[in-house]
Parts: structure tokens; C-alpha cells; sequence
């Protein structure tokens, strides 16, 4: 958690450096879990993940907090976001299900998505999911052909304010000329909030926008408000409608390396609902109820990925480090970019530091998990290594590439660790070919 505006830890708050050189996490030596768990693997910290939430939560007692699934979604995961009482984001019937079955409370379930399947609507009708978030006009008539007779689906609507944040162009969407929502600059957003009205059996609660993600500053919240608010000014001025919720997403960054910005929950809580309150004093509007939507947030830094070093390679001037994992466990370094803190764990190293590439196993040059880091001089097979930051759009996004199955999770807390995801055999992975 930032202890200091605009700066994070990169490693869980329950680590600690031991006098082997290892460091334990949740109490637990990071050797020990290795051992016990096999590499790959992942560890979350439950007690990390419960303060995240808790952090929001208490920086934003009015709102709803809602964690974004996409991120990382287990059923212990769900459980614990379910009991620091945060409602939960979530983009396909996969993650609907997980949830339902894991006896999250539906009514606190938001069901996204660009694209929903029939499948996705008829299942978030039926199991009674609180708000469906409206992304596109074709959806609507859909939606409200499945809605029972005599009843309402509450509904938000994802509009497009123009405002460009996020930090990768993957990963931005508070713009036109991206996949998600309705933008305003164009009218279709609009258009869409007329045809809702218009349907009896969708409930307009209120309108959504999410910016992107790993946002480091505040500033393009802020003018979301001022623009989400312009809008409902606008609408409440055609429709004689005002809404009761705002939906503003998610997107808060986090740090990856040291020094690296993050957003602190704080600070948000003290800048965007003031903005909102002032703005709708100014259009004379109620104040809506806020919803915000953490998912790296919560789940990153909670997580750590462990890896066994099977090689060292010098190639030209560069020395690669090339481990059992690789992009089909954290394809983000290939994806986006994305820099990463390695450090040696298990043991002691005097060594001085060189700058190395930590590569995975694949069968791909940009197999890459990080470019350029620092690891002592006699890093060599057998080693342990750590990389945290990890719990986030890691396992989440994680696919059997080169048929090397995903890695096991495990939770860790007080000096106890447990098993939450087993690891994918090839037995998994010959299992689903049911073909020849
Ligand atoms: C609608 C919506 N809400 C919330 C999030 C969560 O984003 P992040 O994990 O960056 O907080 C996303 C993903 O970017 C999203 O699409
Ligand atoms: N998968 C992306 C974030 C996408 C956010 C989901 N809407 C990442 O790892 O940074």
C-alpha cells in the first residue's frame, strides 16, 4: 500500500528478508513455497489483498467498490473480496459462474463487455446480477427481449468521455476510435441514453466510463467528472432525467519497480468526489452515488511469481538469464511492454550485480520477462528467483503456449500456505483433445 503519496512497495507489506538471503512472504520462506509448490509458481497474500480492498473501501466509505475479475479471479479470491464487502466487476459468463458458485452475493455482481454473448446476458438475467453495463446500442433491445415480463434490469451505460489515459495504447479506452463504449463526442451515447429510457424494462440507474489502465495520476479522473457530469447536465436538460450512480471504473496504477508512481486511494478519495460534488452543484444536479472499479490495483502487488533458472547464456553483449515460466505465464512484457523488479531469492549472493535479461522457456526471441534488470554475477541454473508485482492480469491472461501448462497458486498468510490453483499437467492439456 502507498505509505508515501505517489510511491509504492513493490513486494507484499508481509515481506521480510531472512538471514539466508531468502525472503519470506506471508511469512513463509520463498525456498520452502518453491519447494513444496514446484516452479513456476504464484503466491498471493491474502492479508495483502484484504488491505487493498480495505483501502479503498475506507477511502471511499459512500461509494461502491467494485473489483475488477479480469484481473485475477480464484474462489478464495472471490471470498475474501466478498467479505471486505466490495461488489465485483466481471466481463464473461466464465468469471459470472466462478463467482455464483463461489456464493458471491449476485445483486453486488456488474456484469461489462463489448461483446456479450447471449450466453452472458441470459446467464446474468437469470442468476439476478445487480447492473448490467450497457457498452453498445445493439445491446440494448437484446437485453431488454430477455428481461421476464413485470420486471426491470437495472442498467448503467458506458459512454466514451475523450479522455486519454492508460499506459499503453492497449490499454486505453477513455477515447473514441477504441472497441469499448459509446462515445459523446459523436452523439452516440446519447442516442443510446434515449433508447434506454425508452425501454420499459431496463432501469437507467446511471452512466459508466473507464479510462484505462495502470493510470498513474489523478487529473484524467477529474476531467472524466467534469465531463460525465456536462453530460448529465445535458441530459437531465432533453430527458428531465437524473440518475441515482456513477460508474467511473478502474485503471489505478501500481508500481512494478521502485520509484515507479502508483495511485493512492487517499488521494483520489480527496480529489474525484469533491470535483463531482462541486460540478454537480454547478449543473445543479444530485450528487450521484460513485462506483469505482480496482482490479490490478487489489490483486498486483498481492501476488508473487517464483522461478527456476534452467539456463545462462551469454549472446553478444548480452547475458540471458532464461527460466521455467515464461510470456504463457505473463505475456504483459510482450504485450505492452511492461518492466518488471527479478530479484535472486533462496540464497545469499556477494556476487556484484550485472545487468541481465530474464527470458522464458518459449519458443519465441520476445519471450521476454524482463528486459535489462541487475542479478549478482553468479546467478547460475538451480537458482531461485522472485518477481513481484505479480497477481495481477498474470495468471488471469496465462495460456498453455508450447503446451507448458499454467503454474499453481498458492495462498499465503501468518506462516501458512495453501494450495488454491493446481498446476496444468499434460495430462489436463492432452485430456481436452478429444479429436484423431
Ligand atoms: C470496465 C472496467 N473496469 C475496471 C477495470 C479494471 O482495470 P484495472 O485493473 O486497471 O483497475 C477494467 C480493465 O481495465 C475495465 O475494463
Ligand atoms: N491486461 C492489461 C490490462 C487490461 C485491463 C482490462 N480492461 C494489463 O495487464 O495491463
Amino acid at each position: 500500500m502507498p505509505r508515501e503519496p505517489g510511491r509504492a512497495p513493490v513486494w507484499p507489506a508481509s515481506t521480510h528478508p531472512l538471514p539466508s538471503g531468502d525472503l519470506a512472504v506471508g511469512g513463509i520462506a520463498l525456498a520452502e513455497l518453491a519447494d513444496r509448490f514446484g516452479t513456476p509458481c504464484y503466491l498471493i497474500d491474502e492479508d495483502e489483498v484484504r488491505a487493498r480492498a480495505r483501502a479503498w473501501r475506507g477511502a471511499l466509505p459512500e461509494a461502491d467498490i467494485a473489483y475488477a475479475g479480469k484481473a485475477f479471479l480464484s474462489r478464495a479470491m472471490i471470498r475474501w473480496i466478498e467479505e471486505e464487502g466490495l461488489h465485483l466487476d466481471v466481463c464473461s459468463v466464465g468469471e459470472l459462474d466462478l463467482a455464483a458458485h463461489a456464493g458471491f452475493p449476485t445483486e453486488r455482481i456488474v456484469l461489462h463487455g463489448n461483446a456479450k454473448s447471449p450466453v452472458d446476458l441470459s446467464t446474468a438475467l437469470r442468476l439476478g446480477v445487480g447492473r448490467v453495463v450497457i457498452d453498445g446500442t445493439g445491446e440494448i433491445a437484446r437485453l431488454a427481449a430477455l428481461v421476464p415480463p413485470g420486471a426491470r434490469q437495472k442498467v448503467l451505460i458506458r459512454v466514451v468521455p475523450g479522455v486519454e489515459a492508460g499506459a499503453h495504447a492497449a490499454v486505453r479506452t477513455g477515447m473514441e476510435g477504441q472497441k469499448f463504449g459509446l462515445p459523446v463526442a459523436g452523439g452516440e451515447a446519447e442516442e443510446a441514453i434515449a433508447r434506454v429510457l425508452g425501454q420499459p424494462r431496463l432501469q437507467l440507474v446511471g452512466l459508466h466510463c473507464h479510462l484505462g489502465s495502470q493510470i498513474a495520476s489523478l487529473s484524467p479522473y477529474v476531467t472524466a467528472v467534469r465531463r460525465m457530469t456536462e453530460l448529465l447536465a445535458r441530459v437531465r436538460d432533453v430527458h428531465g432525467v437524473t440518475f441515482p450512480e456513477l460508474g467511473l471504473g478502474g485503471g489505478f496504477a501500481i508500481a512494478y519497480r521502485d520509484g515507479e508512481p502508483a495511485i493512492d486511494p487517499a488521494a483520489y478519495a480527496e480529489r474525484v468526489p469533491a470535483e463531482l460534488t462541486a460540478r454537480c452543484a454547478e449543473y445543479g444536479l444530485p450528487v450521484p452515488r460513485l462506483s469505482v472499479e480496482p482490479g490490478r490495483w487489489i490483486a498486483g502487488p498481492a501476488g508473487v511469481a517464483l522461478y527456476r533458472v534452467l539456463a545462462v547464456k551469454k549472446s553478444g553483449a548480452r547475458v540471458f538469464v532464461a527460466v521455467d515460466g515464461g510470456m504463457s505465464d505473463n505475456p504483459r512484457p510482450a504485450l505492452y511492454g511492461a518492466r518488471y523488479t527479478v530479484r535472486l531469492v533462496g540464497r545469499s549472493s556477494d556476487a556484484p550485480a550485472h545487468t541481465v535479461t530474464v527470458v522464458g522457456r518459449h519458443c519465441e526471441a520476445g519471450d521476454i520477462l524482463a528486459e535489462e534488470v541487475p542479478l549478482p554475477a553468479d546467478v547460475r541454473p538451480g537458482d531461485l528467483l522472485a518477481v513481484p508485482a505479480a497477481g495481477a492480469y498474470q495468471l488471469s491472461m496465462a495460456a498453455p503456449y508450447n503446451l507448458v501448462g499454467r503454474p499453481p497458486l498458492a495462498a499465503v498468510s501468518a506462516g501458512r500456505a495453501r494450495l488454491l490453483l493446481r498446476r496444468e499437467t499434460a495430462e489436463d492439456l492432452r485430456s481436452r483433445d478429444v479429436g484423431a
